[in-house]
């Protein structure tokens, strides 16, 4: 009898001992499982960072304000027309999506019949996600470009001198900056968007917001979900490099001539006090400038190295220096009077003066085509794209026959 309470005992023991180290077991799967899958997706996000094996034609660019912003939508364009892509243009006579509210996806043309069979969007706006989705593809790659808000500020009080109140109200960038609060009034909000953390603006943030760490680091973590990729514009060659690699693209297509670039006499020098005050001023945009700044060198890392970048950025250069031999009657841009063709002549706005280029003479048609693209200033070529998109709309008023000669 004892001896079959002690086996009995036993085989109790045995099957506690057994549920135990299951339930253990299961622990452990269910935790290794939790594991596998948050590995899993830094392996996906990873992946993400090495070169596709084909080129993609997705893309989102959200052209913040003053940032060489243009010179990249060029390269979209470019690489639109090369591969008879579908743009995400502005609705009718715009020449943005709704700026400066927020987006919304029938500032699109064509949204309600065409619904997500766009491939690249790149005109201005202030960013809206769960819109811009309605529009592009689920497998749209979105990128972005920041500048270092104190030659930002410099560039957009020239570009907007007339045009923002805080601006037209001072003298000099340098004055402003001595004491912006004389000069920016809160209630003209929507207007004075290029006195203030321009870029946090352009990202659909409050531009006036208080700056707390919460909030920042709330937003940074926000903005890093939303974009895969954040070029600079004080590093554009290797921003290049860096895109052409992101995107699976040929060097090629990120070539480019520098656009809507200012003559040097309408730059203005600013004062250390105001460049200490600019990380003050615009602290949010301050911020995101170097968190974005530190991610892009980790990229560049990641990617392809700093030795590997150095010979990229040589080829690009030598690339484009070439196509500017072959296309140029200036090795400079030029002064907007030197134009010859007056419908080369870009948008021209407030103080500063927008620089533009002369094309050689008798050059083959082909040739011609590469070197007209490569020089079309923003409006114009988006004019034309438009035309070519929508033909039985009547064409955005800036729309010139560049192509049909
Ligand atoms: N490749 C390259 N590298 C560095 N900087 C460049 C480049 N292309 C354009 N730019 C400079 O960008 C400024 C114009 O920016 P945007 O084209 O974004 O302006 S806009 O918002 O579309 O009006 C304008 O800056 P400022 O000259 O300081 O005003 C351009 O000179």
């Amino acid at each position: 009898m004892k001896s079959l309470v002690c086996s009995w005992r036993h085989s109790r023991l045995l099957w506690l001992v057994t549920l135990w180290l299951g339930v253990i077991f299961l622990a452990g799967f269910f935790h290794m499982n939790v594991n596998i899958t948050s590995s899993y997706r830094v392996w996906r996000f990873s992946t993400k960072h090495l070169r596709p094996s084909y080129p993609q034609t997705n893309v989102m660019f959200l052209k913040t304000h003053k940032t060489a912003s243009s010179t990249v939508m060029n390269i979209l364009f470019r690489f639109a027309e090369k591969h008879n892509l579908t743009l995400a243009l502005p609705a009718g006579q715009n020449h943005d999506l709704g700026y400066p509210h927020r987006f919304m996806a029938q500032f699109v043309e064509g949204f309600k019949t065409m619904g997500q069979s766009y491939n690249i969007m790149c005109n201005h706006m202030r960013f809206n996600l769960p819109e811009v989705r309605k529009v592009m593809p689920n497998t749209t790659t979105y990128f972005s470009i920041m500048r270092n808000p104190i030659s930002l500020m410099e560039s957009s009080y020239a570009y907007y001198s007339f045009f923002t109140p805080a601006f037209r109200r001072s003298k000099d960038v340098n004055e402003f900056l001595a004491s912006p609060w004389t000069y920016y009034n809160m209630s003209e909000y929507r207007n004075n968007v290029h006195a203030r953390n321009n870029m946090w603006y352009d990202f659909g943030y409050d531009n006036n917001a208080m700056d707390t760490e919460d909030y920042v680091q709330h937003v940074l973590v926000e903005i890093e979900q939303a974009f895969q990729l954040m070029l600079l514009t004080d590093y554009f060659d290797e921003s290049m490099v860096l895109l052409k690699e992101t995107l699976g693209w040929e060097l090629d297509d990120v070539v480019y001539f520098k656009l809507n670039s200012r003559s040097q006499d309408t730059i203005k020098s600013m004062t250390p006090e105001s460049k200490e005050k600019v990380k003050e001023w615009c602290s949010l945009d301050w911020k995101l400038y170097q968190h974005f700044n530190r991610t892009f060198w980790r990229r560049i890392q990641e990617i392809i190295g700093l030795e590997k970048l150095d010979q990229e950025v040589n080829l690009l250069r030598m690339r484009q220096k070439e196509l500017m031999e072959l296309c140029l009657l200036d090795p400079m841009p030029i002064d907007k009077t030197k134009i010859k063709n007056k419908k080369l002549k870009p948008f021209q706005s407030g103080r500063a003066n927008i620089l533009g280029y002369n094309l050689k003479e008798d050059m083959a048609n082909e040739t011609l085509r590469t070197c007209l693209r490569l020089i079309t200033p923003e409006l114009q070529y988006m004019s034309y794209l438009y035309a070519r998109q929508f033909p039985e709309k009547n064409g955005k008023s800036t729309a010139f026959s560049l192509w049909r000669r």
